[in-house]
């Protein structure tokens, strides 16, 4: 029998944390053998043995905590925010090092989220017009989400080999912020409301028609599924994989 993962989540004190932890301890095939919060020590997860790290944090500390776990040869499964390019340029040339370590970064690990996402990227190039809502609860430290953000890169990647001209925007006078942020040509409009998880859409419009793909996550258990099945594959993907679907095949 393949003995049971070594999981360590860190972050554990917080909202996305302490569901990892229900999340880590119910599954069958894995220990959960630290549970960091703030001010904890990283030494703790070679003390406990961890073999794999989940980091939900935040921005700030995510990029540390990931180098600390791949100079120690830790796989790690990662939702915080805050992973531009420059900062995964610069793990992938710290994983160049550690060829056996596999780290998963994905910026929505609910598995509608990642339909969703690849879903709108699809429909991106018959569409004149493509704007992104994403609205979320109000204690969300960063604006517009990283899945909005993965979202629109993965429409305007899909469009700009099409051939798709930007979408038509006769605005020539508006309050700043009004139109939302530009990701690669796509708007982005962030709303923050009490009572909301993570509900997204995506309009896609067209001469006398729309499609709106809307995904909602209810429940921080929507990311759970996914969290667990970064943590089972990610040993078998060394290297730096960004976006669930990395892991998934989505071209059937
Ligand atoms: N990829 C995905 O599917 C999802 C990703 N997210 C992302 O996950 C991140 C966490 O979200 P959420 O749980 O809502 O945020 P919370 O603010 O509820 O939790 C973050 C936790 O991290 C703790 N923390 C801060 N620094 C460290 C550190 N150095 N080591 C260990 N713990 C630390 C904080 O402690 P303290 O309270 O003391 O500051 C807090 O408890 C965000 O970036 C969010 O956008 C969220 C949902 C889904
Ligand atoms: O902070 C959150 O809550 C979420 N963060 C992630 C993001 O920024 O995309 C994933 C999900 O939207 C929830």
């Amino acid at each position: 029998m393949t003995p049971p993962l070594k999981v360590a989540v860190l972050g554990a004190n917080g909202r996305m944390g302490a569901e990892a932890v229900k999340a880590v301890t119910a599954a069958e095939d894995m220990d959960l053998v630290a549970a960091l919060g703030r001010g904890d020590s990283l030494q703790r997860l070679l003390e406990a043995g961890a073999t794999h790290v989940v980091d939900l944090t935040v921005p700030a500390s995510t990029e540390a905590n990931v180098t600390f776990a791949v100079e120690h040869g830790l796989h790690a499964v990662v939702g915080t925010t805050g992973w531009d390019e420059a900062r995964r340029g610069a793990l992938a040339g710290l994983l160049a090092g550690h060829p056996e370590t596999g780290v998963l970064i994905a910026p929505n690990y609910a598995l509608g989220s990642v339909l969703a996402s690849a879903f709108a990227a699809k429909a991106a190039r018959y569409f004149e017009s493509v704007e992104i809502i994403e609205l979320h609860h109000p204690d969300k430290v960063d604006a517009p989400s990283g899945t909005a953000v993965r979202t629109a890169q993965l429409a305007s990647a899909a469009r700009t080999p099409a051939g798709v001209p930007a979408g038509p925007d006769a605005t020539e006078h508006s309050l700043d912020g009004a139109r939302g942020a530009d990701v690669g040509g796509v708007r982005v409009h962030s709303v923050r409301l009490r009572g909301l998880v993570a509900p997204q859409e995506v309009l896609l419009g067209g001469p006398g028609e729309q499609l709106t793909i809307r995904h909602d996550s209810y429940d921080r258990a929507s990311f759970m599924p996914g969290v667990l099945l970064g943590l089972r594959s990610v040993a078998s993907h060394p290297g730096l994989t960004y976006g669930l679907d990395g892991y998934l095949d989505l071209n059937d």
